[in-house]
């Protein structure tokens, strides 16, 4: 399978994805080696010749000194700040200290605001990015899988709160997104699988051909054959799609979260405590239920939930709630975060359900009651 003709080859190895957002446009780049050459990339497109980079204390050790020495090159000034690993560190503390590096940094608006990391370093920080100054520039240079085919792409920036997941944060589009593949071989096979699962949701959504080929090729796409950078592409073009037609989220956007109402919501229970369930791993169990879900309703068959199940279990995903280790919040408890979703209107729930595999859409007023009663379906109880 080929990606879309809108991305073009830049070599053999790399491909270029560009986000037609009028004058917020930007080019992903995807290919290996990009972490060396992001001073030259950087330059080449940015005025400011100041950055301040945030990255954690898992991926500092193995890529900050590359990256500092690629911008030094390019002359480009930077400072560093490095923060703990995990979902707990996308908080309002966390916050506060990167606001408060990149302002002492003296980091101006046509300077750069640089995420060296994973999903929670890159929100984290385009949160930052979005408010100092009232918005600074800012570059993506994602390293892990999830963050490379989703988090980086598309502008959603933020932190999580008590109440819930994401719950204060702006969209800040990046003006660069630099997907260094070769930063995917040092991750755990954990971290890649959960990434795995923000990749089988474009199929899940509106490309049953990506799906099938993802059932086909998953292994070497694992191994880090050929079949990787092309499903990296394939996710980040889709994206790009749904992002350019609804930038902020009014409509089609939503269609991005199939499987998170449910995932944001075990995520929460669980106090984002990633030695219990990481995004990806909540997001997986979450599309599961999608359908599951979508087939109580009689919206889908139920062997388009199985098929779904099939597949992210193969790949070595959670699939069930039941799966996650120690002990969850009764079910009434899970309802109440999933009412804090930021797709509630009028305090009605919205979810994203299925009419099959690639026939994703969004469902306004879904009772609680049904939702209520499926999960408790769904835990044996
Ligand atoms: O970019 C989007 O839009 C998405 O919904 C992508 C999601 O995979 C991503 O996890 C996003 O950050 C969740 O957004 P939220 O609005 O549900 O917090």
């Amino acid at each position: 399978m080929k990606v879309s003709s809108r991305s073009s080859e830049r070599s053999e190895a790399e491909r270029l994805v560009h986000v037609p957002l009028g004058e917020r446009a930007y080019d992903i780049l995807i290919g290996p080696g990009l972490i060396g050459r992001a001073g030259g990339e950087i330059t080449s497109r940015l005025k400011g010749r100041r950055a301040a980079i945030v990255t954690d204390e898992n991926v500092a050790p193995l890529y900050l000194e590359a990256l500092m020495d690629s911008l030094q090159t390019d002359g480009i000034e930077a400072v560093s700040l490095t923060l703990p690993a995990g979902e707990k560190t996308k908080s309002l503390e966390h916050l506060a200290t990167v606001t408060d590096m990149v302002l002492a940094a003296r980091i101006e608006r046509n300077d750069a605001v640089i995420a060296l990391g994973g999903g929670v370093i890159g929100d984290l920080a385009g949160f930052a990015a979005g408010i100092v100054r009232r918005g600074v520039r800012f570059v993506q240079i994602p390293t892990s899988l999830l963050a490379q085919v989703d988090s980086s792409v598309g502008g959603k920036t933020g932190i999580n709160t008590r109440h819930g997941k994401n719950l204060l944060g702006v969209f800040h589009q990046p003006d660069l997104v630099l997907a260094d593949t070769a930063a995917l071989d040092t991750l755990s096979e954990r971290e890649f699988r959960a990434g795995y699962a923000e990749v089988a949701k474009y199929g899940l959504i509106d490309q049953p051909d990506f799906f099938a080929w993802l059932e086909k090729n998953w292994k070497p796409m694992f191994a880090g054959g050929p079949e990787r950078i092309e499903a990296i592409a394939i996710a980040c073009q889709a994206k790009s799609d749904v992002v350019v037609e609804d930038e902020r989220e009014n409509g089609r956007r939503a269609l991005l979260n199939l499987g998170h109402t449910f995932g944001h919501a075990l995520e929460a229970a669980t106090q984002y405590d990633s030695a219990r369930l990481v995004h990806g791993e909540g997001v997986s169990i979450g599309m599961v239920l999608a359908y599951q879900f979508s087939s109580r309703l009689n919206l889908a068959s139920p062997d388009d939930a199985v098929r779904v199940e099939k597949h992210l279990k193969s790949v070595g995903l959670p699939t069930r709630i039941d799966e996650i280790p120690g002990e969850m919040p009764p079910t009434e408890k899970l309802l109440d975060a999933i009412a804090q979703d930021k797709k509630v209107k009028g305090g009605k729930l919205t979810f994203i359900l299925t009419r099959g595999i690639g026939e994703a859409f969004v469902a306004d007023d879904v009772p609680s009651s049904e939702v209520l009663s499926f999960l408790e379906g769904k835990r044996g109880k």
